[in-house]
């Protein structure tokens, strides 16, 4: 089994690039739905959450308020720091504990851990690649991408980029770097090229 790791700064193109690589035969593994898995309702990270930072960030119904939490963290390092330091562990466990699963059932998989974090928490990171894929677009097109698509305002795209490393910080792991600056099918092209060398 490989794994690699796909990296890519918010709204670079890295669900476009596990997606193709899926349709191919990858096993994709997500870092942001372990993250959500790890905070559901009855989870230790969750209570450490509602100690660290108040009940304001729990819904009625006990869950998370994620609008609530991403206005305190991704506005203040110091806080974001804190919760990096409750969920990353947590979300390295359970992609380690995913990697053994489908290693025994299928040796031969190449899996594709989406991991939009891996620099910023790499000192939390027990684990090692076989390859580091970082997709690469300018900050203004990911910022115009989160303004256009998802609804975000301005101040809100530039406080969530500006909480990430920077490209030059994930290009300094890169083994192979897609770039997505250009078009869509571009991006698909430079997926499939890169496809047939990982299953070579
Ligand atoms: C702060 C939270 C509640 C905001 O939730 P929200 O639904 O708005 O965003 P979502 O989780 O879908 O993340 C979307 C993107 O935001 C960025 N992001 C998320 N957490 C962080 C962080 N701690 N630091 C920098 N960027 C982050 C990533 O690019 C991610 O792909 C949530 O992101 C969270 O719990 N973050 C901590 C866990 C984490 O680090 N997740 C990232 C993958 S390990
Ligand atoms: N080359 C492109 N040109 C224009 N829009 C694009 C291109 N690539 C991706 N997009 C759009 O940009 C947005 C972000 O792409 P995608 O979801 O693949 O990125 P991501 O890195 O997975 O984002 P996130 O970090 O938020 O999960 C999506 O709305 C997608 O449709």
């Amino acid at each position: 089994m490989q794994i690699i790791a796909l990296t890519g700064g918010i709204a670079s193109g890295k669900s476009t690039v596990s997606a193709r690589l899926a349709e191919h035969g990858a096993v994709v593994v997500d870092a942001d739905k372990l993250a959500r898995e790890v905070v559901e309702p009855g989870r230790p990270a969750l209570a450490q959450i509602a100690a660290e930072f108040g009940d304001g960030v729990l819904l009625p119904d006990g869950s998370l308020n994620r609008p609530a939490l991403g206005a305190i963290v991704f506005n203040d390092e110091a806080a974001r720091l804190k919760l990096n330091a409750i969920t990353h562990p947590a979300v390295w466990k359970r992609g380690n504990e995913l990697f053994a699963a489908t290693e025994a059932e299928n040796p031969d998989a190449i899996v594709v851990y989406d991991v939009p974090l891996l620099v910023e928490a790499s000192a939390d990171r027990p684990m090692h690649f076989e390859k580091v894929i970082v997709v690469s677009a300018s900050r203004d097109e990911r910022i115009r991408r989160l303004v256009a698509d998802r609804g975000m305002s301005q101040a809100e795209a530039e406080a969530r980029v500006g909480s990430q490393a920077t490209d030059a910080e994930r290009l300094a792991v890169a083994d192979v770097v897609l770039d997505n600056d250009g078009t869509r099918e571009e991006l698909l092209a430079a997926v499939d090229e890169l496809w047939a060398t990982l299953s070579a």
